[in-house]
């Protein structure tokens, strides 16, 4: 028999884990697993149990929002070798979960967990953090902007934002930057950066699916330049919603293993949604195939 950890939050989604538990557990238990339950207490927590627990375990699978999902990857990250993981989406924002195509419903889900295809993943590393899928700074994911879930939107709003800002001809806030990566450096005012996995955040997208992949070891990077009027503002949005920003003046794109952000002053930054400090050096590296997570089929 194998021994499966499940973690789950219980207040994630409006806590509608708990009406399937009876039914997750039953599916694992089909599967030949030896099911440990760990409800989450708070924050951190499903970090500390997936770190202190999951070299015990044949499968981890966590069940809750993006944030559960960070803080269960951050924990295993720890392990010399992390087992398999399930991740069951139950958050009010699911971003991630879009590019493991996993079916709807906690219950298909559960049963991807332990019968889908394993596939090895990259994750991020942000100076001595993990994030899975997107590290970002700038317009509306400043800390003094407002609440987390204000946050979690900003990746979707961000085009519309920028047409907002070009009607109100409202130039943004930049912060001066020196950034280095594999192609080089640069040094400018920018007023918005992504560093992402996915071809998916908010269904933002600005890269070609075919440029992306979870496993290439690189991650996309987008930076948007601070505009100096208002038709710099109409260039960026116009190259992120054609999806051409290699050809605009305004925005860079560009892939990369490694990236070094030095900011002139302290640069509040969100991982995988979440705010994740204001370093003035973010050191980002792309840690391959780092998390070999249950994909549908
Ligand atoms: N028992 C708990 N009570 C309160 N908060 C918790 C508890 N367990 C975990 N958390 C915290 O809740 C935060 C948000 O969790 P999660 O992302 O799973 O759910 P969500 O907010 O509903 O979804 P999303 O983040 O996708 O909007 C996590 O950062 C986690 O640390």
């Amino acid at each position: 028999m194998k021994r499966l950890l499940f973690i789950y939050n219980p207040q994630a989604g409006k806590g509608i884990v708990k009406n399937h538990l009876a039914n997750i557990v039953d599916i694992f238990t089909k599967a030949d697993y030896l099911v440990t339950v760990w409800p989450t207490q708070g924050k951190e927590d499903a970090t500390r149990v997936a770190a202190r627990q999951g070299w015990w375990y044949d499968r981890v699978v966590c069940c809750g929002g993006d944030g559960t999902l960070s803080e269960t990857v951050s924990g295993l990250l720890t392990l010399e070798t992390p087992p398999v993981l399930g991740y069951l989406p139950a958050g009010t924002t699911n971003d991630f979960s879009r590019n493991l195509g996993l079916p709807r419903g906690l219950e298909k889900a559960a049963l991807t967990a332990v019968e889908g295809t394993p596939r090895p993943c990259d994750m991020g590393r942000f100076n001595d953090r993990y994030f899975v899928y997107v590290a970002a700074f700038g317009i509306f994911t400043d800390v003094s902007y407002g609440t987390p879930q204000e946050f979690k939107n900003a990746f979707g709003h961000l085009a519309y934002l920028l047409e907002g800002a070009t009607k109100l001809g409202d130039l943004g806030r930049g912060y001066h930057l020196t950034v280095e990566h594999d192609g080089g450096t640069l040094e400018d005012d920018f007023i918005y950066g992504m560093v992402t996995n996915t071809n998916s955040v908010g269904g933002f997208k600005v890269f070609p699916p075919s440029q992306v992949s979870l496993d290439d070891g690189v991650f996309e990077v987008v930076l948007v330049r601070q505009p100096r009027k208002v038709g710099d503002l109409q260039d960026a949005l116009l190259s992120l919603v054609r999806q051409n920003a290699e050809e605009s003046r305004q925005v860079v794109a560009f892939h990369t293993q490694k990236l070094k952000i030095t900011a002139a002053e302290a640069l509040p930054w969100t991982l995988d949604g979440e705010y994740g400090g204001a370093p003035e050096v973010a050191r980002i590296e792309t840690q391959n195939k780092a998390i070999t997570l249950m994909w549908g089929k």
